[in-house]
């Protein structure tokens, strides 16, 4: 799929978001190195913290059908600038994405914002750092 259909996708699925508290939804998709589409929306919680994501329900959709390596993803909200993810999120990327795949964070206006894994989270914790 490609970059503009995968960014459809996460408008569409944006839709879908459950947002009773922040009124913000969001909407991401993941394609994998094997062509599958995952899409997700966030979803929150009356308790706040356990609220999810947008990218992280659409990655976890995945990692549960039995796909784990990813080519790319792209977020979107109606943001003044394309929508940064956040913290938790990049971390649940890097855990799933090379350093080289990539990431398309835009908004509503149609504005595109393309960084790799690696530039979202430099320096990132991983599997490597927990061997001696
Ligand atoms: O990249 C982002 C940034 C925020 N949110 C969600 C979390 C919460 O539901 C709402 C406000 O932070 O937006 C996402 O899903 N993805
Ligand atoms: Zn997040």
């Amino acid at each position: 799929m490609n970059k503009q259909d995968l960014i459809e996708r996460a408008k569409s699925i944006r839709e879908k978001a459950y947002v009773p508290y922040s009124h913000f939804p969001v909407g991401a998709a993941v394609v994998t190195k094997s062509g599958k589409v995952y899409d997700g929306c966030n979803i929150e919680n009356a308790a706040y913290p356990v609220t999810c994501c947008a990218e992280r329900v659409a990655i976890f959709k995945a990692i549960s059908d039995g796909e784990s390596d990813f080519q790319s993803l792209a977020v979107v909200a109606d943001t003044k600038r394309p929508v940064p993810p956040c913290g938790s999120c990049r971390q649940v990327i890097s855990e799933f994405f090379s350093p080289d795949a990539e990431v398309y964070t835009t908004n509503l206006h149609g504005e595109v914002k393309q960084v790799t894994v690696e530039e979202l989270l430099p320096y990132s914790f991983s599997q490597d750092d927990l061997s001696d």
